[in-house]
């Protein structure tokens, strides 16, 4: 039997449960125990270490376990070699620069003023990059209240709803630093892997289940051109012909946020008897 493969997982924070939960759909054991730090699933070949977020990319990106999940944000931050594999569509959030409510308005007036963050790597390079000589303040977190305190002048930050932000009574200025969502993160150049990849086919087919469901309908032969041409699929629709002589069923992938309003224009095309269906799990 191949060695198991050693996958870093969140342990806390914003990613810890929906890492958990993905890999769960993906057919995974997981922890019950929050606790718990390994964890193995010889069954399904993997074995998860459950670490801080932040220090996901440096065990990923030393070698010393083969994949992760973290935040393309964390890991950037690190400045880890390590590349993103795949996103995994949640974690979603952007980094902003934020100041007192009216007191900046652009990039420019952050030239000699104190920024707190706790993310320097990422605004570091920011800095750098745009020309901008400023000083970073590293905090660990809250940072909205470095600014309320005197500790900096201006905070870069991850916003994700902007709820405390505005509590803390500051006010985002100029564009995203960055957008970022959980990915699977790999060593960069690091070989093929057999085993790497049958895990990114398993969290595909969790992210496609996710976004697709399954439309079924039935549609009269001469209008079937028209219905189809709505419900492209992926690759090509399935049809089959009815009892019925004259009519066919359709069964095709849509994007879930589309269904209804596919729905209504299958209908007014004359689509019949149309059922949509979760997809439990898939491999495309
Ligand atoms: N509302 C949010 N707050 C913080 N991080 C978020 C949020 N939404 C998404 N994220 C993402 O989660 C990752 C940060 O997770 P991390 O566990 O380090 O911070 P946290 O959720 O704030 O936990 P902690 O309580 O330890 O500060 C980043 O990739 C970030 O972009
Ligand atoms: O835009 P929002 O939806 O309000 O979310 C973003 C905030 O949430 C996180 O803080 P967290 O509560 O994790 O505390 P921390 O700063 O100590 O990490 C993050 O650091 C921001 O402060
Ligand atoms: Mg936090």
């Amino acid at each position: 039997m191949s060695e198991l493969l050693r996958i870093a997982v969140p342990n806390k924070g914003s990613l810890s449960e929906p890492a958990s939960q993905m890999l769960r759909e993906a057919g995974y054991r997981q922890r019950a125990d929050s606790k718990e730090l390994v964890f193995a699933d010889p069954d399904n070949g993997v074995e998860f270490f459950f670490l801080r977020p932040r220090d996901i990319a440096i065990y990923v990106g030393s070698g010393r376990l083969e994949v992760g999940i973290t935040g393309e944000d964390l890991l950037l931050d690190s400045g880890a070699e390590a590349d993103v594999v795949i996103k995994l569509g949640f974690g979603g959030s952007t980094f902003r620069f934020a100041a007192m409510a009216g007191s900046m308005t652009s990039l420019a007036e952050l030239a000699g003023k104190r920024i707190a963050s706790a993310y320097p790597g990422l605004l570091d390079r920011y800095l750098s990059e745009h020309g901008i000589s400023a000083q970073v303040i590293k905090l660990d977190g809250a940072v909205e209240t470095a600014v309320r305190l005197g500790v900096a002048d201006a905070i870069a930050d991850v916003v994700e709803t902007g709820t405390t932000l505005r509590n803390a009574g500051l006010e985002i200025f100029g564009d995203p630093l960055l957008r970022s969502e959980a990915a699977l993160i790999r060593r960069a150049g690091a070989p093929a892997n057999g085993q790497v990849e049958q895990l990114v086919r398993r969290l595909q087919g969790v992210l496609i289940a996710r976004q697709y469901v399954l439309m079924d309908y039935d549609v009269a032969d001469e209008l079937l051109e028209k219905a189809v041409a709505v419900t492209p699929g992926f690759e090509s629709p399935t049809v089959s012909p009815l009892r019925t002589a004259g009519w066919s069923a359709v069964r095709s992938m849509v994007p879930r946020k589309d269904t209804n309003r596919i729905m209504d224009e299958l209908w007014d095309i004359g689509a019949r008897a149309i059922l949509v269906t979760d997809i439990h799990a898939c491999r495309l």
